[in-house]
């Protein structure tokens, strides 16, 4: 079996009265595409953030590459931050900065390398995430929602991480977009070795592109297994999302898309 590369065991989470995760476990393999859902304020954006550390959670721990990182600090932990790339929800560009100077920030920040390499590397990237290179020197503004969403995971790509994080990568995008950019995905992952966290709510690339399935709900991740087991519990939620008739177009979808 390969190498857990996220270890979390008896994640809480709470914000005032509200317990967001309770005893929460999960494990993510290397090299593995884990599609992470759950209903509406199930607390996914939550795990992921408790996972590359910007939420401090209430009790429990995360390992990364089996270090535990709520005790790891200074540059340990920040080396281990590095091999983390993410893609938020929204893309979170900065407005104010080209794409190619927004893929060079965690460049600058982390390697004080000369500005031509930065430059160099940027320009990688930006192909890399499927733009064209005259894409560099557009601000995000004029740019279309799919071409944000690469040049938000150009940035993710900047440091070379091991592991990549995506909150929602093909909400907004249109079904032509939304399988490009889940086949973009997994090239990236092929090519790359990349292990690759991704929340959804589109049943199309859970059908697609995903190794195994993390379900999260009643605070917890329920199960986490390859697509066609978690389709046979007998659980209320899991039966609505995968046996409704948005669950049952993408699975045909999908073995359409296989046979031809
Ligand atoms: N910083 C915070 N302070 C207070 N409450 C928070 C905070 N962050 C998240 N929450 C709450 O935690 C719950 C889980 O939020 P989260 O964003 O993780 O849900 P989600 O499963 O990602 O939802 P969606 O699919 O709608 O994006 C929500 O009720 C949210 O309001």
């Amino acid at each position: 079996m390969s190498e857990t590369v996220i270890e979390v065991r008896g994640l809480r989470n709470q914000f005032g009265a509200q317990v967001v995760h309770e005893n929460l476990d999960l494990d993510v393999r290397r090299g593995e595409i884990i599609g992470v859902v759950g209903g509406s304020g199930s607390g996914k954006s939550v795990l992921l953030r408790s996972i590359i550390g910007l939420n401090r959670p209430r009790a429990g721990r995360v390992q990364l590459f089996g270090e535990d990182m709520g005790s790891l600090g200074g540059e340990r932990r920040a080396a281990i931050e590095q091999r983390c790339g993410v893609l938020f929800q929204n893309g979170a560009l900065f407005s104010s900065l080209t794409v190619a100077e927004n893929v060079a920030v965690p460049l600058v920040e982390r390697h004080g390398l000369p500005r031509t390499l930065i430059d160099r590397l940027a320009a990688l990237k930006i192909g890399l995430a499927g733009l064209p290179p005259e894409a560099g020197a557009k601000f995000p503004s004029e740019l279309s929602g799919g071409m944000v969403k690469r040049a938000a995971l150009a940035r993710a790509l900047a440091l070379d991480p091991d592991i990549l994080f995506l909150d929602e990568p093909t909400a907004g995008l249109d079904p032509i977009g939304a399988a490009a950019f889940d086949q973009l995905i997994l090239t990236l992952r092929d090519s790359l070795g990349l292990t690759v966290f991704l929340i959804t709510h589109d049943l199309d690339t859970l059908y697609t592109i995903c190794d195994r399935v993390a379900v999260l709900a009643n605070k917890r991740v329920l199960i986490n297994a390859p697509l066609a087991e978690v389709e046979r519990q007998d659980e209320p939620w899991i039966r609505d999302y995968f046996q409704g008739p948005r669950g049952r177009a993408a699975e045909h979808a999908a073995v359409a898309a296989k046979r031809n």
